[in-house]
């Protein structure tokens, strides 16, 4: 069954330096989540603590209504899939994967040989021999195979070419129908990624902006397109986040929802209504003096 988490005020401390500052949230079961936050804010920080790399000083993490330290059903069915794992440095990857199965109790040995195959994983080679997108791709492997309950991805795609992470992607989703688990994702592609996520939680300087699920941020503002005239003077009102214009043709992202009768302005200009992209909404809700 995939895992609940709720972390309930976390504070965490680097010497006098305040990483995550009284944070309150929780993931629901089965879900996938995309922990979203520009650089330093803390996500990996939070992410560690997730996986009990660190005890937890101040606030509490309950995963599966446990406290997860040092305890070992709870740590045997999280995998925390991080660039800098270095653990399995020096065997080979054959081995590695037949290993993996005295780690992790659900481990599909056949699965993963399928998936080292899509990802082109040379298997009579060490790790510590493997490219850097072939490391990612190992780690990648061995976190879909075995079907943790909790599964948390940190940037684990860092130097996995683009035909490779479409594969990761599309495998994400094959297994969440198959094995449905929670997943984590932190990422910073996120409009690479934010088909995949059910639910969002944004955080900026060491607190929680928001969490909401994809649908309903995706329902905070709307995209524009038409005749540039006729883009520029309905959106004129509006609070434009993001504009791209090509020819005569201009697509506007406006965050706010559109009252009735702009809606009804837009139907009679000719002008298309689409839906928001998570990206042009995260940059804008991150940047200097946005706004959640
Ligand atoms: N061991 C450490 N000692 C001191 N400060 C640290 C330590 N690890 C992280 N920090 C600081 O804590 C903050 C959060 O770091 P963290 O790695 O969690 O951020 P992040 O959101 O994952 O960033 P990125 O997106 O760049 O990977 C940063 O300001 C970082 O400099």
């Amino acid at each position: 069954m995939p895992y609940s988490i709720e972390v309930r005020n976390l504070t965490v401390h680097y010497k006098k330096f305040k990483a995550l500052e009284d944070i309150t949230f929780s993931l629901s079961p089965g879900k996938i989540h995309g922990i979203l936050g520009r650089n330093g804010v803390g996500k990996t920080t939070l992410l560690m603590y997730l996986a009990s790399f660190h005890k937890v000083k101040h606030g509490t993490i309950v995963i599966d209504g446990e406290d997860p330290f040092e305890n070992d059903r709870i740590l045997q069915g999280t995998s925390f899939i991080y660039d800098k794992d270095n653990t399995y440095d020096y065997d080979k990857i054959n081995k590695i994967i037949k290993n993996m199965i005295y780690f992790r109790p659900n481990f599909d040995e056949t699965y993963a040989r399928t998936l080292a195959e899509k990802f082109h994983i040379p298997m009579d080679k060490s790790a510590d021999q493997l490219s850097k997108g072939q490391y990612s791709a190992l780690l990648v492997t061995l976190g879909l195979a075995s079907r943790t309950p909790l599964t948390i991805f940190d940037e684990a795609y860092l130097g996995m070419d683009a035909p490779a992470r479409e594969l990761f992607y599309k495998e994400i989703l094959l297994e969440q129908e198959r094995h449905p688990r929670t997943i984590l994702f932190s990422t910073h592609l996120v409009s690479e990624m934010e088909y995949l996520f059910d639910e969002v939680l944004i955080i900026d300087n060491g607190k929680v902006l928001l969490q909401d699920t994809s649908e309903h941020l995706l329902e905070k503002g709307s995209s524009v397109t038409g005749p540039k005239e006729d883009v520029d003077s309905f959106t004129e009102t509006l609070e434009v986040i993001h504009e791209k214009t090509l020819g005569g043709t201009k697509s506007v992202m406006v965050y706010g929802e559109l009252t009735e009768q702009k809606q009804h302005e837009a139907a009679g200009l000719g002008l298309e209504i689409g839906t928001l992209s998570l990206n042009n909404l995260f940059i804008h809700l991150t940047k200097e003096g946005g706004k959640a």
